[in-house]
């Protein structure tokens, strides 16, 4: 695969897809938004940490690996498991102590919009979208002045029994206390020593601490489900923050109530708009019975699109019963791209998807169910589209506006990815999925599933990591309608 020829099509994506993007009408963004505290660790800032406790009490909570945040002692060892593995991790904490351990103990860098569904609205905000629906079923007064102020983001709000949209600021629940989560981002090659055992961290990474409040509930106001048609017109809806439901709660219900609820709301959606298509962000979700339940119960057969990163590929095929599969994934072995490529290929297949885009660094994969629209250069364009985005998010820590995201452009390919995509070429032209020449467009025709692979720009020294997988996916998905919705009118 030649760089420069990558670097010239991600340069004629970028455009096409601004052309684009103006025939889309909407789009609907749900559920989960939050403030993100953000803390960059370095040397000094983890020193002082480790600090704070016994090292060896450290060492037996990280054989015990929490689940959950529970005290500060399971939140030193999640971030000593995050920077040794150096895989992307959130971990949920059910109490407000380690909120109030950390700001009296660490304290945060800077505070911005968090949650897949905020940091989307803003970003499709910032491409100029005609309209941007934003739903966060607990949108606090603070949580309101983290969305985008440029007029095209609207959020629906109940008056009187009927449902309007507002701009987020007009829109919120004066009594809802907001969402607050720590990130705690580090950079490759910290050095962490504790308990006698010293390691350095092996990528940009982050740790995510969720903070789950009582009074979070995964689910759509009955009076906004009722009057859904008045978010319309949408071309496409994007959904995540399934990672909210409990299996239990107080007043007897269960998952399976929240789930139904969540089924309820894309069906209505697709009622509403048989031509709707509806993409799924996941994230690294703990608790095995809610990620199968969002898998099997909400994504599959109910949605189009699935957008996750390489850890959340892993972690899905475990569930769904591909151990073997899922370990070869996580391992990143020489054979990583490959499992990685049949493992997005299952989780088509058994979820029942139109589209599956897998972000990882360095290069992006996409799966398309056989007869999806648009051609495979259509698809192509709009990974590399939102691979210019993630570029711009990872030098600017944030996406302006789209003048501000072409300075992506200025960001080279991934030349760790370019090689990555060459090891699997062999594979793929050996297995006949595709002629060499195909493969050097980045294009797979398989028996069953067609696929797109693109090396992407990789920023040496990003400002900031969390966030930039939601870009990514949100990026492409957009362009990926704008671009049927152009067809349609005739370009
Ligand atoms: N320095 C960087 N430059 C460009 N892209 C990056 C960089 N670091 C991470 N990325 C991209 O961001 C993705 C992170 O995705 P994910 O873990 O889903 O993040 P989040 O959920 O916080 O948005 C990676 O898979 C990679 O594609
Ligand atoms: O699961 P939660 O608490 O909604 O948090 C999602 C987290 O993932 C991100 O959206 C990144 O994808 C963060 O901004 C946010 O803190
Ligand atoms: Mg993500």
């Amino acid at each position: 695969m030649d760089m420069e020829e990558w670097e010239q099509r991600h340069k004629e994506a970028f455009y096409d897809a601004k052309e684009a993007l103006p025939y889309l009408d909407g789009m609907f963004v749900a559920y989960n938004s939050n403030i993100d505290a953000i803390r960059h660790l370095d040397e000094e800032a983890l020193t002082k940490l480790i600090g704070f406790f016994d090292e060896a009490e450290i060492q037996e909570r990280v054989a015990v690996y929490p689940r959950e945040i529970a005290d500060p002692l399971d939140f030193i060892a999640r971030l000593l498991i995050a920077m040794r593995e150096g895989k992307a991790a959130e971990v949920p904490t059910y109490t407000e102590e380690i909120h109030t351990w950390l700001k009296e103990h660490l304290g945060f860098d800077y505070a911005r919009m968090g949650g897949q569904a905020g940091i989307i609205s803003n970003l499709l905000a910032r491409l100029d979208l005609k309209k941007v629906v934003a739903y966060i079923p607990w949108l606090s007064a603070e949580q309101a002045e983290y969305f985008e102020d440029n007029g095209n983001i609207l959020h629906p709000k109940v008056e009187n029994g009927e449902v309007v949209l507002k701009p987020p600021s007009e829109a919120f629940n004066p009594g809802m206390g907001s969402k607050v989560n720590w990130i705690f981002e580090f950079s490759k090659d910290l050095k962490v020593s504790c308990a006698g055992s010293t390691f350095k961290v092996p990528r940009d990474n982050r740790l995510i601490i969720s903070s789950r409040p009582k009074w979070i509930r995964l689910d759509m106001d009955r009076a906004i489900y009722d009057q859904l048609e008045t978010i319309f017109p949408v071309d496409g809806a994007m959904l995540s923050g399934y990672q909210m439901i409990k299996e239990e709660y107080e007043d007897g219900s269960t998952y399976k109530d929240y789930v139904e609820h969540s089924v309820e709301v894309i069906n209505k959606l697709k009622s509403l708009n048989p031509d709707l298509r509806i993409h799924v962000e996941l994230t690294s979700i703990q608790n095995r019975v809610i990620r199968k339940a969002i898998l099997t119960e909400i994504v599959a057969r109910h949605v189009h699109s699935l957008g996750l990163d390489t850890v959340e590929v892993a972690n899905a095929l475990n569930v769904l019963g591909y151990e073997e599969l899922s370990y070869s994934v996580i391992r990143k072995g020489e054979n990583g791209i490959m499992s990685l490529y049949q493992g997005a290929v299952q989780l088509m297949k058994d979820l029942k998807l139109e589209r599956v885009h897998v972000h990882s660094l360095g290069f992006y994969i996409c799966i398309l169910a056989k007869g999806h629209p648009l051609t495979l250069k259509e698809h192509r364009d709009a990974l590399l589209f939102s691979s210019v985005l993630a570029a711009s998010r990872a030098l600017h820590g944030k996406i302006e506006d789209l003048n501000e995201a072409e300075t992506g452009l200025d960001v080279p390919v991934s030349a760790q990815g370019l090689e990555d995509l060459e090891t699997f070429k062999l594979y793929c032209t050996g297995r006949k999925l595709c002629s060499p020449d195909e493969f050097e467009y980045g294009y797979i025709y398989g028996s069953d599933h067609d696929a797109i692979l693109i090396p992407s720009k990789v920023v040496d020294r990003p400002k900031a990591t969390v966030g930039i997988g939601d870009t990514i996916s949100a990026g492409a998905f957009a362009a990926m309608l704008a671009r049927m919705k152009q067809i349609k009118s005739g370009k």
